[in-house]
């Protein structure tokens, strides 16, 4: 590969550099940098250059859901989105609870080539929530699994949940945990409130997240070992979480972007679009969110891209699945609720995005390291982001197999223009391709 000379960027949203690459390294860093040879050049004059941002919660659905998303579609819809690593959650069928499927997910995702897979292993055995999983096998196997996650369900046993922490303690793994007690949210559709009794819904209340929020940072702390917080939607577990880390207790916590932004008023018209879980809840709960991670409580934005096919989204409230697309959203809703409010800058979005997802994810070093910083001698993995455009969400532009985007229609502000995974482009908008995405 020829070396690249990216020219003008706004490396973290700082002053201009260039940033010239080779052989998929930085290899320098500076203002009016003039390689020698042959090189090409990339006018990044009004580009943010972020590190590649980094995904701890994804779901690309396969094996088994091929329908819905694969590892080629999901992966490329990660590259579109400005992402270089992904985690590929476990709920899938086979549930990703052995070292032979961690170690197919992690395969495919080299084969793909649009940003690296690293498989989140399941906790335990099809997700039953019975037996540990083989997490030290997941561990050492080639994919190297440090992330494990019942995702979807909840380790709600809390025998279980301790067994699993002691265990990854050994390789400095994680337990990210769905935190929803099962027993308070039987058959919940929504945020309980005044508007679930008056949609007739069954309502989710945040105490049943916050119980075992609770219960898990406490347990963490009991055995030393570090429990990450899938998806946070409560004032309450933003509480919980800032009263832990007062204490030094080694808990993370994520937000996704639809929390971020959406409110449960929009199930007001029953549109599966926006049934997700855990629910979209109060502005009273995302203002806490956003503060949260504006003070870096909470320590990470996560996507939750959970990719339905339309049969499982284009029917009745009671009957659709849960889940709304993110990767290719991420950072525009990011920009407009954090950055363009004032809470976040873009080394924020950076820290938010890319360094911290890498460290909790323990993939920041070995051999194909993420979330590094944009610096000579670091890999290439770079995201440059076009903040003054606005895009109209259409989810058929999107390079997912899905079209669940709770976005569509909605005006949302800046372009992800090229990500590059170890200095080869995975996506670039050339002339005549930008417009919508989803
Ligand atoms: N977030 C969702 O609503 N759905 C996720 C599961 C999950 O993240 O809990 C899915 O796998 O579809
Ligand atoms: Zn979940
Ligand atoms: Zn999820």
């Amino acid at each position: 590969m020829t070396p690249i000379l990216i020219q003008n960027a706004r490396v973290l949203g700082g002053d201009p550099q260039d940033i010239l690459i080779d052989d998929g390294v930085i290899v320098a860093l500076g203002a009016g940098l003039r390689p020698e040879g042959e090189h090409s050049s990339v006018d990044a004059t009004g580009l943010i250059a972020l590190p590649g941002l980094v995904d701890l919660h994804t779901h690309l659905r396969e094996p088994g859901r091929e329908d819905a998303e694969t590892v080629e579609t999901g992966t490329k819809a990660a590259a579109r989105g400005g992402f270089t690593a992904v985690h590929a959650m476990a709920n899938t069928d086979p549930v990703a609870d052995t070292a032979g499927v961690v170690e197919q997910v992690w395969r495919l995702g080299r084969e793909a080539g649009h940003a690296d897979v690293r498989p989140v292993g399941a906790v335990t055995i099809g997700l039953k929530g019975e037996r540990l999983a083989e997490l030290g096998a997941m561990a050492e196997s080639a994919a190297g699994v440090r992330v494990f996650s019942d995702d979807g369900l909840c380790v709600h046993d809390a025998q279980l949940m301790r067994r699993a922490l002691e265990y990854v303690k050994a390789f400095d793994g994680v337990i990210a945990q769905h935190a929803q007690e099962p027993r308070l949210t039987e058959g919940a559709q929504m945020n309980e409130g005044e508007l679930s009794g008056r949609l007739g819904l069954r309502g989710w209340p945040c105490v049943a997240e916050e119980a075992i929020v609770a219960r898990d940072v406490l347990l963490a702390a009991h055995v030393g070992s570090r429990v990450h917080i899938c998806h946070l939607s409560t004032k309450g577990s933003v509480e919980i979480v800032r009263l832990a880390k007062e204490r030094g207790l080694p808990v993370t916590a994520e937000v996704t972007p639809h929390h971020l932004l959406l409110t449960d008023e929009l199930v007001a018209g029953y549109d599966p679009r926006y049934k997700v879980n855990p629910p979209l809840r109060t502005a009273e709960d995302v203002a806490a969110l956003r503060e949260a991670l504006a003070d870096g409580t909470i320590d990470i934005v996560a996507t939750d891209h959970a990719p339905h096919p339309v049969e499982a989204k284009d029917c009745e409230w009671d009957a659709a699945a849960f889940g709304m697309l993110g990767l290719e959203t991420a950072l525009s809703v990011v920009q407009h609720t954090m950055v363009d409010t004032g809470l976040l800058d873009w080394a924020g979005v950076a820290d938010r995005l890319s360094f911290a997802p890498a460290r909790i994810g323990r993939c920041d070093t070995g051999d194909v390291p993420h979330g590094r910083p944009v610096a000579a001698g670091e890999p290439a993995n770079l995201t440059l982001v076009d903040p003054s455009t606005t895009t109209t969400i259409d989810p058929s532009t999107s390079a997912s197999l899905s079209r669940n985007t709770p976005y569509e229609g909605m005006k949302l502000p800046g372009t992800v223009v090229a990500t590059f995974l170890r200095g080869r482009p995975t996506h670039s908008i050339t002339a005549g391709t930008t417009g919508g995405h989803a």
